[in-house]
């Protein structure tokens, strides 16, 4: 099939709700785990390919060398034009790497200019002016300003992409978005004219979101959000560079035990954990004890609990709990320990005959998905906006897994997840 948009998505559960926006579509989405091993002839592929990095918090070599390889496999698969998609809520580290990936890809790619739109109304990211807005809150007044790995502490999407990228950084607003396709392209070609090649939307509802990607789906590169993104496919349509065929996968019935494994600290997912907490059987984990004795207590908890009973197993806490252990450990052990242990439990998840996988945090959720060894996802139903179930194969198995963003869901996300796939 057509490679219609090769797409790089800086984290797994990025990639996830990336690949279920497009499918929304009808069309075709293949979501590949890291930099794919083997070539693909372009009939091989499919409308939309997604190759999941891991590199959100990556130093900006590593970062901008793996977007790179990305980028050769999906130009050697057919695709011509490309989306880079980073966190709606633009989660960068103090040195970050979204700016230096996209300057790489715009060389590579011959694009002269490009536009960064993380908003996605749906899950309550706006930007207007500039300034990025999760729910009513700006964004360093939201949760996010706590953040674990990235806390943000400015909301002017300018302002954070200026020092990343070479050149300046401008900026269409929603007067000029809320005019129209015409107006958005007036201003960005203006822009253009002035040298600007790096240029922040506007968007507040997906009706301005249809209207950025009437002025832009013909770029060599576009990046942001998933929401963005999903909009795309409409206007491949119209200019009848594909069309939906019939042919829909059939999706595998999963049977075998469930898991939550949660490694996120977002405000949702704190939420969701204690919510679902008091409905299953859950044990919490301690970075620091994690630290100092590994995850040996934890996996033994597991082998003795009922292979087909639902459990929840979490290091999600309070941002002040979270302070004290990266006070004890440092920022990336703290990090590393929760995730490596979480990834050792998955895994002995699955060696006890756990089948169907919640993992909540994009961190997190790279880790165990690279532990697990899954290379290809395959996607299913959206339990919520932007997280769908995905399906997969480990060791001739089939898998249920579903990744789920930090702040994406409602409190009962984790009930709903296991709800929606038995009426799947
Ligand atoms: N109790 C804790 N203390 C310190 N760090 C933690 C704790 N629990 C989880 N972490 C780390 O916080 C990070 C959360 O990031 P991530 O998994 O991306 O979640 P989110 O999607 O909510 O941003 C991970 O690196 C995780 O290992
Ligand atoms: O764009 C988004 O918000 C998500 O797709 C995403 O990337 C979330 O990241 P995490 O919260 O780290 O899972």
């Amino acid at each position: 099939m057509t490679l219609l948009l090769g797409c790089i998505a800086d984290d797994f559960t990025g990639a996830t709700d990336l690949a279920a926006l497009l499918a929304r579509s009808g069309l075709p989405v293949s979501l590949r785990i890291g930099i794919p091993q083997d070539r693909r002839h372009p009939n091989e592929t499919a409308a939309f390919e997604v190759i999941a990095l891991k590199c959100r918090t990556s130093p900006v070599d590593t970062a901008v060398n793996q977007a790179h390889q990305a980028l050769t496999w999906l130009k050697e698969a057919g695709a011509s034009r490309f989306f880079w998609k980073y966190c709606s809520t633009f989660d960068s580290t103090a040195e970050g790497n979204i700016g230096p990936v996209a300057d790489m890809l715009m060389a590579e790619t011959g694009a002269t200019q490009t536009i960064y739109c993380p908003a996605f109304p749906e899950n309550g990211r706006s930007i207007f002016i500039g300034h990025l807005f999760v729910g009513e809150q700006l964004l360093s007044e939201s949760p996010m300003k706590d953040h674990p790995l990235t806390p943000m502490r400015d909301s002017s999407l300018v302002r954070l992409l200026t020092p990343q990228v070479n050149g300046a950084v401008g900026l269409a607003n929603h007067n000029i978005v809320s005019k129209g396709a015409e107006s958005l392209r007036a201003k960005l070609a203006q822009l253009g004219n002035d040298g600007i090649r790096h240029v922040i939307v506007d968007a507040v509802s997906d009706d301005d979101l249809r209207t950025i990607a009437a002025a832009s789906f013909d770029m060599p590169l576009v990046t942001g959000g998933s929401a963005i993104a999903g909009q795309l496919p409409q206007f491949y349509m119209e200019q009848g560079l594909v069309s939906l065929s019939e042919h829909r996968q059939a999706l595998p019935k999963i049977t075998g035990g469930s898991i939550v494994l949660s490694g996120s600290c977002s405000a949702m997912t704190r939420k969701q954990v204690a919510n679902y907490a008091g409905k299953v059987t859950s044990l919490r984990l301690d970075p620091i004890a994690l630290a100092e004795e590994g995850p040996g207590t934890a996996l033994e908890w597991l082998r003795q609990q009922s292979p087909d009973a639902p459990k929840l197993i979490y290091a999600t806490a309070e941002p002040n709990e979270v302070r004290q252990a990266q006070e004890r450990l440092g920022r990336d052990k703290a990090g590393k320990v929760v995730e490596d242990a979480l990834s050792e439990i998955a895994r002995t998840a699955f060696d006890c005959g756990t089948r169907r996988f919640v993992v909540a945090g994009g961190e997190t959720s790279g880790a165990i998905t690279q532990t697990l060894g899954a290379a290809h996802l395959t996607i299913g139903p959206e339990i919520a906006p932007g997280v769908p179930w995905t399906f997969t194969t480990l060791g001739g198995e089939t898998v249920a897994l579903a990744l789920k963003s930090g702040n994406f869901g409602k409190e009962t996300f984790f009930t709903d997840a296991f709800d929606r796939l038995e009426t799947a």
